[in-house]
């Protein structure tokens, strides 16, 4: 499929407008973690490939927590998909799409939203077929201002800006036409995951729910 067309995923995502970035250590949090995101309101969840617990965290949430859009971030190679699929991932992040990467995204029966930094890389993704990219890493990348340039000449690709998308410059990227959603990993801070403080990523989550239904409406 590639990213296909309107999927339910995709339309989850835009609802949501934002895309929690967990990097998980420990798979017995998952589950906890992700009903705090779900009952905060933001059900569609990425888990970074980058620890050894993130597959059993997204094998456990995609089981467990039935409110939930899990995914797989950080995904590198095409042995990660397979990886990811098994494990239960809903949709596929990358932070950036060599060819071979973006050859075997374009097989997979989930939504992928392949990672770029520049025009001809978008460009380049475009002509694959994918619709929906990641601007990764978007703060360093020129920000908010970056896609603003690209929304003329790059008309008709959507970004989700990930990399520095933080409470103070949320709406701004919120506001721009060529964007779906945003990712980040505020909400999630790896401290009050690994200390279990719920309470706290409860509290930002909200805060960051609430803010973008209110931009979006
Ligand atoms: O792991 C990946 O696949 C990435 O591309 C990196 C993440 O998207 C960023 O680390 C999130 O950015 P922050 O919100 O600034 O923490």
């Amino acid at each position: 499929m590639g990213q296909g067309s309107e999927t339910d995923v995709m339309s989850a995502l835009a609802a949501a407008g934002i895309v929690p970035v967990v990097t998980i250590t420990d798979a017995d949090a998952a589950v906890a973690l992700a009903g705090t995101l779900v009952d905060a309101g933001l059900p569609v969840i990425e888990i970074t490939l980058r620890t050894e617990a993130a597959l059993e965290a997204i094998r456990r949430i995609a089981a467990e927590v039935p409110g939930a859009v899990v995914g797989a971030g950080t995904i590198r190679r095409p042995a990660d998909i397979e990886a990811s699929l098994e494990a239960g991932a809903r949709f596929l992040v990358s932070p950036g799409t060599p060819p071979e990467l973006a050859r075997a995204a374009l097989e997979a029966p989930v939504p992928f939203l392949p990672g770029c930094a520049t025009p001809s890389e978008a460009m380049t993704l475009a002509e694959l077929g994918f619709g929906t990219l990641k601007f990764f890493p978007a703060a360093a990348y020129g920000g908010p201002a970056a896609l603003k340039a690209f929304a003329a000449p790059l008309a008709g690709i959507s970004f989700v800006p990930t990399g520095g998308v933080a409470p103070d410059n949320l709406e701004t990227y919120l506001k721009l036409p060529n964007v779906p959603a945003v990712g980040g990993s505020w909400m999630v801070n790896p401290e009050w995951v690994e200390s279990g403080d719920f309470a706290r990523i409860a509290a930002e989550t909200l805060t960051a729910s609430t803010l973008a239904r209110r931009i979006r409406t």
